[in-house]
This record gives structure tokens, sequence and C-alpha cells, in this order.
């Protein structure tokens, strides 16, 4: 069997990578799984344990990287985020191809041990609507905000490091341009 793509998506925060990503994963046709990561992050409301995210401590987190059981890592504002390796190479393995949302950091690591995964930036219309958008969510106090925001102006520097850029100004429009370029890599 075929072994799955690896398709790396990363973006800004509220840039809208998690609403694309609930239109893309409903086309079956694309064969996708999602990477749950691990964080140390607080649960925000409405999320799940195991479906968003494994939500884990700091100290269980620090184990699993001794362990050498992540295939990448960042600290990211505070906190940690990861994706368990064995999990990834499972679902590959059974030919399905597995999308991973991460950070830049993340994102250069896994270039490195995977040269051929498929690279994604997502991109806002402007930096006042990526704004907006983190504003609007409402999920984070006015620092992390602020941090947030600092944050994505360094991201943003990082575009070149990806083989494609797509904006999310409609999501449903960005998640058929995803949808084609992983049709045009299945091939
Ligand atoms: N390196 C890395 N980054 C991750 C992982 N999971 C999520 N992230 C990224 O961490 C950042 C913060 O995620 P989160 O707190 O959920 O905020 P959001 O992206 O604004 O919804 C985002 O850029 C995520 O894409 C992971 O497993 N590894
Ligand atoms: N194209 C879009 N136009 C307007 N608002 C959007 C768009 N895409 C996402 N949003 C909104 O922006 C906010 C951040 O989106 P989210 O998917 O949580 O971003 P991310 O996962 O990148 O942090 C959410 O409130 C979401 O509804």
């Amino acid at each position: 069997m075929k072994k799955g793509l690896l398709i790396i998506i990363s973006g800004p925060s509220g840039v809208g990578k998690g609403t694309i990503r609930e239109y893309f994963m409903k086309d079956e046709s694309l064969n996708l799984t999602y990477s749950i990561s691990m964080t140390t992050r607080a649960p925000r409301a409405g999320e799940v344990n195991n479906v968003d995210y494994i939500f884990t401590d700091k100290a269980e987190f620090e184990r699993q990287i001794k362990a050498g059981k992540l295939l990448e890592w960042a600290e990211f504002v505070g906190n940690y985020y990861g994706t368990p390796l064995e999990q990834v190479e499972k679902l590959r393995n059974e030919g399905k191809n597995v999308v991973l949302e991460i950070e830049v950091q993340g994102a250069t690591q896994v270039r490195e041990k995977c040269p051929d995964a498929i690279t994604i930036f997502i991109i806002p219309p402007t930096m006042e609507e990526l704004e907006k958008r983190i504003r609007g969510r409402k999920s984070e106090p006015e620092e992390v905000i602020q941090q947030r925001l600092a944050k994505a102006a360094l991201e943003m520097k990082q575009i070149s490091d990806y083989k494609y850029v797509v904006c999310n100004d409609d999501p449903e429009l960005a998640a058929d341009v995803i949808g084609l370029i992983v049709k045009r890599n299945s091939k």
C-alpha cells in the first residue's frame, strides 16, 4: 500500500485554520485524518480532550520529549505543543493522508525529518482582519491576544519556507484550494 501524505498546515493564531479544517476534513475523497496534538494549554470552552487536543501537564509533556515520542514540539506563548509520532506513522502506513496543524518552529522540524511533507501556510486578507478574528473568538485575555498578535507578525516572515500559501478570505474557498493541493499531490 502507498504510504499516506504528510500535510502541514501553519498560519498565525486566529487566521482560521480550525474553521477551514472543518470544511476540508468533510471531503472523504481526500482520505484525510487529523493528527491530534498534545498541549499543556488549558482547554477552551467546548474543547474536548483527545478530540481537539490531548491536554496534559508540563511534567508529562517533558517525559514525552525525553522518551522521543514526539515527531516535533515547540513552545508557543507559554505552552508546549507537540505531535505524537507513533500515531502519525501508524496512520500513514495505513495509507491515510495525515494533517498536522502546527506552528512554524514545529513545521521546520518536520520538514527536516520528512522533506516530502506538503507545507501550506494560511494567511489573513490583512493583519487588521487577523486582529478582528482573534478578538472576535473571545477565547483569550487581552495579554495573551497581544502576545499572539506579536507572534503572528513574526510567523508571517516564515511564509517563504512553505510550498503553498492560501489566503483565508472565504473559508470554503480556502478549504477547496487545500483539497485541490491534496488531490494534485496524491497522484
Ligand atoms: N509545533 C506545534 N504547534 C502546534 C501543535 N498543535 C497546535 N500547534 C500550534 O500552536 C499554536 C497555538 O495553538 P492554539 O493555542 O490552539 O491556538 P489557535 O491556533 O489560535 O487556535 C497554533 O499555531 C497551532 O497551529 C503541535 O502539535 N506542534
Ligand atoms: N474567512 C473568515 N472570515 C471571517 N471570520 C473567519 C474566517 N475564518 C475564520 N473566521 C473566524 O475567526 C476566528 C478564528 O478562527 P479559528 O478557526 O479559531 O482560527 P485558528 O484555528 O487559526 O486559530 C473564529 O471566530 C472564526 O469563526
